[in-house]
């Protein structure tokens, strides 16, 4: 197993308060990790620490073997993308699809300006949009369709590591569903090593293969997908599944 990520030792305390307690975790290349954890566990400062938008008060991240610093390059800001619950935190209102996809493309020189356009159709049609898209500005899409322009701009960069902080949370059902279907189609196409953070074991279920349970800004379990979902370690890995009446089916 080749490691993506070696997530070593992390506190984070905000003030008083530790909302990161010594995390130690692994993230194998080509798999994807699902962290599960009631609100408030730590979740998304974990996700912001590995984005480099959060520096630790303690313990170091590795990158491959590279040791991700408190000042990141700009290649190694490239190689973890995030996207967000909300798709317009991460698409400039006042930019179409193509100046989106283009900014990043050029920013990172990951084709020639002549090749901008043909790869910016690719990225679309890879998340299922049409190419007519690229004229349109955010505004003008569904919610469903905005994540998948704010996941086609986070893929358009060849990150090493995606994270998705509950990117179908903010969505109807009808449309949460099809976003996940995007996801494992990405996840079989592109071989991606993906941080997945969601509180819906349903969604965990559906995405991952190892699953990492959150409380109280503590690593509580660290399971196979299969295991945890049949014979979970933890106590409060037992309680979140004994919560969930039957396992939505995605
Ligand atoms: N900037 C901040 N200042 C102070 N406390 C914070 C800050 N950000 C987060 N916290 C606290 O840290 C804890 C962990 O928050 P975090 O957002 O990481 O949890 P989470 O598991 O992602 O929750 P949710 O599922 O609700 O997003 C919470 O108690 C939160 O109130």
């Amino acid at each position: 197993m080749e490691v993506a990520l070696q997530v070593q030792d992390i506190t984070v305390r905000y003030g008083g308060f530790t909302a990161l307690d010594q995390i130690r975790l692994e993230l194998a290349r080509h798999t994807t990790l699902g962290l599960v954890g009631e609100s408030g566990s730590g979740k998304s400062t974990l996700a912001r620490v590995i984005a480099g938008l959060i520096t630790p008060d303690e313990g170091q991240l590795l990158l491959g073997a590279e040791p991700l610093g408190k000042k990141r390059s700009k290649a190694q800001h490239k190689q973890i993308q995030m996207i967000f619950q909300n798709p317009d935190s991460s698409l400039n209102p006042r930019h179409t699809v193509r100046q989106i996809l283009a900014e990043a493309l050029l920013f990172h020189r990951i084709v020639e300006r002549s090749q901008v356009e043909r790869r910016s159709k690719e990225l679309l049609s890879r998340v299922q949009l049409d190419a007519k898209s690229l004229d349109r500005y955010p505004h003008e899409f569904s919610g469903g369709q905005r994540q998948r322009i704010a996941i086609a701009r986070a893929l358009s960069v060849e990150p090493s590591l995606l994270i998705a902080d509950e990117p179908t949370s903010a969505l109807d059902v009808s449309v949460q569903r099809s976003v996940l279907e995007l996801f494992h189609t990405l996840q079989a196409e592109l071989n991606l090593t993906m941080l997945f953070i969601s509180h819906d074991l349903g969604v965990i279920h559906a995405v991952s293969d190892t699953v990492a349970v959150m409380r109280q800004g503590q690593l509580v379990e660290v399971n196979s997908k299969d295991e945890f979902f049949v014979r979970p370690q933890h106590e409060y890995s037992r309680e979140l599944l004994s919560a969930v009446p039957k396992m939505p089916q995605y």
